[in-house]
């Protein structure tokens, strides 16, 4: 890992604890949108966004590659400012004292001092907020089994994981935002990462935006999604209520498909769909049907941007992979 200049940059923010609203949204966009400035031009990101993040949940955001994961979460620590629009963590508008002390990020790369020890490393953050909880993230180092006398550069990369989510524990924070942290930790470690984030909710009220390509994990973490496609956003909701507005159906591909089809594929003389049923779960025409879990939603939806993508390339399939989201 290479040496960065600050481990964890969001640990040096003020050191302020948000004053959180009663009732505000752990993050709430309002016509979000930024635009990246570069040799080749201006390129939007993020356009358009509205959401609010319900307080005290876990959110999976999840999106293709380039869907503007990251950017919204610079943009939510400001890292970033937006082009237009705005940000609030818990009804402040990011960047402002009480937004920075509410907020911690562990960033894709995860920048720690590879020279330092778990316990300096530990030492030189506390130093630099004063709202800081030693034992607390001690504890969550202490439970991967790591010595706190090793050097961060001789971690594997769940081993850095951990410590880096100590780190942002450390600073007690409303709302943790966590940039793909499963994508290097094996099965077992992923599970127990999930464990310890699960309990850290429940026990401290905390609120996460996880964002993540592995859907599994999601599964039985995650109790509200977000999903950014082309940096506008897609669908956002409960997930027990996305699971329960959508049903799939199995059925002879010659039958004529029912509306509101979100993603449909044919395998031989079968066809597979994710429907919108609103509800009911009723699909009119002889088909099986199934509820789906929260990986089928989000992988229909995920499929449809996909399937709509290959399309306006021309490189679309010329299966009945047609997609009306
Ligand atoms: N520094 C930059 N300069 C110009 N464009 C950028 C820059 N950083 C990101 N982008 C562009 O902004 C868009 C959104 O990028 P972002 O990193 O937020 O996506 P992401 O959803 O996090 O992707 P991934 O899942 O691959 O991590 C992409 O089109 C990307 O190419």
């Amino acid at each position: 890992m290479s040496e960065s200049p600050s481990p964890t940059p969001q640990a040096a923010a003020t050191p302020q604890a948000a004053a959180a609203t009663p009732q505000a949204p752990a993050l709430r966009a309002r016509g979000l949108g930024f635009r990246f400035r570069s040799r080749a031009g201006a390129r939007w990101a993020l356009r358009d966004c509205e959401f609010a993040l319900p307080a005290g949940r876990i959110t999976a955001l999840v999106g293709p590659n380039g869907a503007g994961k990251t950017t919204l979460f610079h943009l939510a620590t400001d890292l970033l400012r937006p082009t237009e629009g705005a940000v609030e963590v818990f009804g402040h508008t990011a960047g402002t004292p009480e937004a920075r002390g509410g907020v911690a990020f562990l960033a894709q790369d995860k920048p720690l001092y590879p020279r330092y020890t778990v316990e300096e490393t530990l030492r030189l953050v506390s130093r630099l907020n004063k709202r800081w909880d030693h034992k607390g993230a001690e504890d969550i180092v202490r439970a991967g089994d790591i010595p706190l006398s090793a050097r961060v550069g001789t971690l594997s990369g769940g081993e850095r994981t951990r410590v880096a989510l100590a780190l942002a524990m450390g600073r007690r924070p409303g709302l943790l935002l966590l940039d793909e942290p499963l994508a290097d930790l094996d099965p077992l470690v992923r599970e127990e990462f999930m464990g310890t984030l699960m309990a850290e909710v429940l026990d401290r009220e905390l609120s996460v935006v996880l964002s993540s390509h592995v859907l599994p994990d999601i599964e039985h973490s995650c109790d509200y999604v977000l999903l950014l496609k082309d940096g506008h956003i897609h669908l956002a909701g409960d997930a027990d209520e996305l699971r329960a507005t959508h049903t799939l159906i199995k059925g002879r591909a010659d039958h004529p498909v029912p509306d509101h089809v979100v993603h449909a594929r044919t395998s031989g003389r079968q066809l597979t769909a994710l429907v919108r049923t609103g509800g009911s779960g009723t699909v009119p025409g002889d088909w099986a049907t199934e509820s789906p879990t929260l990986e089928d939603v989000l992988l229909g939806h995920l499929r449809a941007h996909a399937t709509a993508d290959a399309s306006a390339a021309g490189t679309a399939p010329s299966t009945a992979e047609g997609a009306a989201a």
